[in-house]
């Protein structure tokens, strides 16, 4: 088998999508994707200009080896670009692979570890009281777990919170950056209660997360974790800026609360430390952005020395094909814990037609040969991409602050 030829697909049905379809000698094809929110058209290049052109002629068959080529042949290794541009290869790859033999991708990843994955949703409200008639609706849904987000009195926009009630947040709304003003002693005056209303409505068994999206220093954030004890989160997410893995041992050294990372890592050596002394509790990297299965499997491996269980990023700003490929990933997967779950738009749905189901809480994964998703050409060439950018923030005096 050899590879024919291999291309990008640009799409915006709601928001910006990249795939990358690779196609072979033998007819079967297979996709991946290449989606880097913000950064989309970055990935295309690096996709078009320096892998494309080298994978042609390649035996598909030999993921391994092409990976390795992609990664460790380059001068210029890591880095999210990159390691996107990789994952979508690799993404490709698997699904030729199980699509040749003729079987669903968790059946070659080495069969099921459980019979359904348990997702969180997001539960936003512009106050408490909002907030928790979201999470009552997402309840009633079946989601045993849920991500909580509200307003907070004197920040105008809080990123992850629905700009309008019954909304979705969009990440990337605005063509370039929009401004956001932060602070942080508001937030952390606040944000405890919101967990102890949720507590004192929903009981105890109702998994609760939270998303601090990089704001805090390691103090604040320990801070943080401590006050919520009280309400035992199923984790706190992103509490600081991550460049620095050995915050973590601060934070670590004060509070219980479990801690999430690495939705914007991308490779396992930004994982070592973290995982190396037990500072974290979940890993977050998506496939498409941590170099694919190949990669992430064995950051997965290395976080189950540790008890440390998988929690994949899972927005909209992921294609159905990335979040197709996690349900298999995660049905596999022995130290599996929590799946991200945003559903996408019913456009992105008809452009990626996909055969994973969503029920009562969980996500049930397909048995069609290959990862199970598709893409709609057609369909996905009425949607043209435009620019979007998330925003950025600022503290009240003006100063440019973290995500
Ligand atoms: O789902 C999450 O946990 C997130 O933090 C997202 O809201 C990201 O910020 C977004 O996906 C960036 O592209
Ligand atoms: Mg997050």
């Amino acid at each position: 088998m050899k590879i024919e030829k291999a291309y990008t697909i640009v799409t915006a049905p709601g928001r910006n999508f990249v795939t990358l379809k690779i196609v072979t000698d033998e007819g079967v094809y297979g996709i991946g994707d290449a989606t880097l929110n913000g950064r989309e058209m970055a990935v295309v290049a690096y996709l078009e200009e320096h892998v494309i052109p080298a994978l042609i002629g390649r035996d598909p068959q030999r993921i391994e080896d092409i990976w390795h080529y992609l990664y460790r042949g380059a001068y210029w290794r890591r880095g999210p670009v990159t390691m996107s541009a990789i994952g979508a290869v690799d993404l490709a790859l698997w699904d030729i692979k199980a699509k040749a033999a003729g079987m669903p991708l968790y059946q070659l990843l080495g069969g099921k570890s459980r019979e359904r994955v348990m997702t969180y949703a997001h539960c936003t409200g512009k106050d408490i009281d909002a907030c928790l008639e979201e999470v009552e609706a997402h309840v009633k849904q079946g989601y045993r777990a849920v991500r909580v987000q509200a307003g907070v009195p004197g920040i105008p926009t809080i990123y992850g919170v629905a700009k309008k009630e019954g909304e979705r947040y969009e990440p990337a709304d605005s063509d370039l950056p929009a401004e956001h003003v932060w602070s942080t002693e508001k937030y952390l005056n606040h944000v405890p209660k919101l967990f102890a209303a949720v507590r004192e409505r929903f009981g105890d068994d109702l998994h609760v997360l939270h998303d601090v999206h990089h704001r805090l220093t390691p103090i604040e954030a320990a801070r943080l974790g401590k006050a919520v004890e009280p309400y035992h989160l199923f984790w706190l997410e992103d509490c600081v800026p991550a460049e620095n893995q050995e915050s973590f041992r601060l934070i670590r050294q004060h509070t219980t609360t479990p801690l999430a990372v690495g939705e914007v890592f991308n490779s396992i050596h930004d994982y070592r430390e973290l995982l190396e002394n037990q500072w974290i509790d979940y890993i977050r990297t998506p496939l498409a952005h941590g170099g694919g299965i190949t990669h992430m499997r064995r950051v997965a491996d290395l976080a189950g020395l540790y008890h440390v269980r998988t929690g994949f990023h899972g927005p909209t700003d992921l294609s159905p094909v990335c979040l197709g490929a996690a349900i298999h990933f995660d049905t596999w997967v022995p130290n599996f814990g929590i799946q991200e779950y945003m559903p996408h738009e019913t456009i992105t749905d008809e452009v990626f037609p996909h055969d994973y189901r969503f029920e009562d809480g969980h996500f049930l994964v397909g048995e069609t040969p290959g990862h199970g998703v598709d893409i709609d050409e057609a369909a996905a060439a009425k949607y043209p991409y435009r620019r979007a950018s998330l925003p950025v923030n600022r503290l009240e005096d003006g100063t440019l602050w973290h995500w």
